[in-house]
């Protein structure tokens, strides 16, 4: 299950990835916003990235005009490591070395296309572990 979040900026391209994530037959809560009208992204980045760090979801996709605002709000809650990418590459290098659980994206900065390879690039790389273990642990305990 891959929990969905965004603010109004990045309403219509979390509308793009829900067609995505349906025409590629995987599962999704969406925790809002439901549509353009103004509001707060931490609202929704703090009940996505919940979901995520109580195993409810498995991952996480949050959405804002930029991207910054969202994932800064998602890495607040303990357990999540939400990465901001702008590229494929970014995408694959956050799973393979941070084992990243949520992926920020900026709808006034990747279009469509360039989000679906993006997410494609986040849902397929596994986290490669070894030294990058030792790393992952060591951002843990700076949470306790
Ligand atoms: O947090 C952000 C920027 O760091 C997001 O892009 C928001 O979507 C943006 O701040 C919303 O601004 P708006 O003027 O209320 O549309």
């Amino acid at each position: 299950m891959i929990a969905l979040g965004s603010d109004h900026g990045g309403y219509g391209l979390k509308q793009h990835i829900r067609d995505y994530l349906d025409s590629h037959g995987l599962d999704y809560r969406d925790f809002g916003c439901m549509d353009e009208s103004n509001c707060d992204y931490p609202v929704y980045a703090k009940a996505a990235a919940e979901s995520v760090a109580s195993g409810q979801c498995e991952k996480g996709i949050v959405i804002c005009t930029t991207g910054i605002g969202i994932s800064i709000a998602a890495n607040k809650v303990c357990g999540i490591r939400c990465a901001l990418c702008t590229d494929p590459l970014m995408a694959e290098m956050c799973r393979r070395h941070n084992d990243a659980n949520m992926l920020a994206l900026g709808a006034g900065i990747v279009g469509p296309n360039l989000a679906e390879r993006i997410v494609e690039a986040f849902l397929t790389t596994e986290f490669e572990g070894g030294r990058h273990a030792r790393r992952v642990g060591l951002i843990t305990e700076m949470e306790h």
